[in-house]
């Protein structure tokens, strides 16, 4: 019980923590068919907040996918899971402080509104990253796209499972503009949501 009692009073309020300096609670989360430039662009603003001394944190397929949740395949069940658990761990990321970056296909409206949810509305930007099926399959940078029209790969986004596009991104980019670019119009929008350290 007495435990209880110290180990409360040593625990600083939700709303308190986000008043303190550099306190951010953002997820930025990129949306867009594989091969689209997710996680290139999710890297390189990075690179934009680390100039600002943003302290960030990239979730992608390779950190993700690869370890907490190298159990699920990409079923619609298991990408609704997959999602689930990476709605959970950005809510904690968020609740640390630390402006998060997550670049995941994340097809289904249903589960990207469930992340919203989880993160709430006031901390979500959601970038739709809207490369056509065709430039995504040009690149093919993981030959993903070619083992799936052989029937190699089941439930391959754009070709045998379904995108459902966002009709209300926060932020919408695709080839047309050079990343440099894109990097400018997402780092616009989200510039005064960001404290920065010496605020
Ligand atoms: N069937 C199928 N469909 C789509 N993508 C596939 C598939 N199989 C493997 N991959 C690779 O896994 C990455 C997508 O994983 P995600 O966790 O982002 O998917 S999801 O959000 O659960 O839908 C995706 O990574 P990115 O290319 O970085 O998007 C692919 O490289
Ligand atoms: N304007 C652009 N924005 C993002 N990526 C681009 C752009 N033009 C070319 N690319 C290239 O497209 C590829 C996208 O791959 P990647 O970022 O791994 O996509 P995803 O994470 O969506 O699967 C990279 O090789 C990147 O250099």
């Amino acid at each position: 019980m007495e435990k209880n009692i110290i180990a409360h009073s040593y625990k600083i309020d939700v709303g308190k923590r986000r008043t303190l300096s550099g306190h951010n609670s953002l997820l930025i989360f990129f949306t867009g068919l594989s091969g689209s430039g997710k996680s290139t662009l999710a890297n390189a603003l990075e690179q934009r907040l680390y100039q600002d001394d943003v302290k960030t944190y990239v979730l992608d397929g390779d950190n993700v996918r690869k370890g907490i949740n190298s159990d699920l395949t990409f079923k619609p069940e298991d990408r609704s899971e997959n999602l689930r658990r990476i709605a959970e761990v950005s809510k904690l990321f968020i609740d640390a402080g630390v402006v998060t970056l997550a670049a995941f296909v994340a097809p289904y409206e249903k589960d990207r509104e469930f992340i919203k949810q989880t993160v709430r509305p006031d901390n979500y930007i959601e970038v739709f990253v809207n490369t056509s099926l065709e430039v995504c399959e040009q690149r093919d940078v993981k030959g993903l796209y070619a083992k799936a029209r052989k029937g190699e790969i089941k439930n391959m986004t754009g070709i045998s499972a379904p995108y459902e596009a966002p009709k209300n991104p926060d932020v919408e980019v695709s080839n047309e503009y050079g990343i440099e670019e894109s990097i400018d119009i997402i780092y616009n929008k989200i510039k005064n949501q960001i404290r920065l350290k010496n605020e």
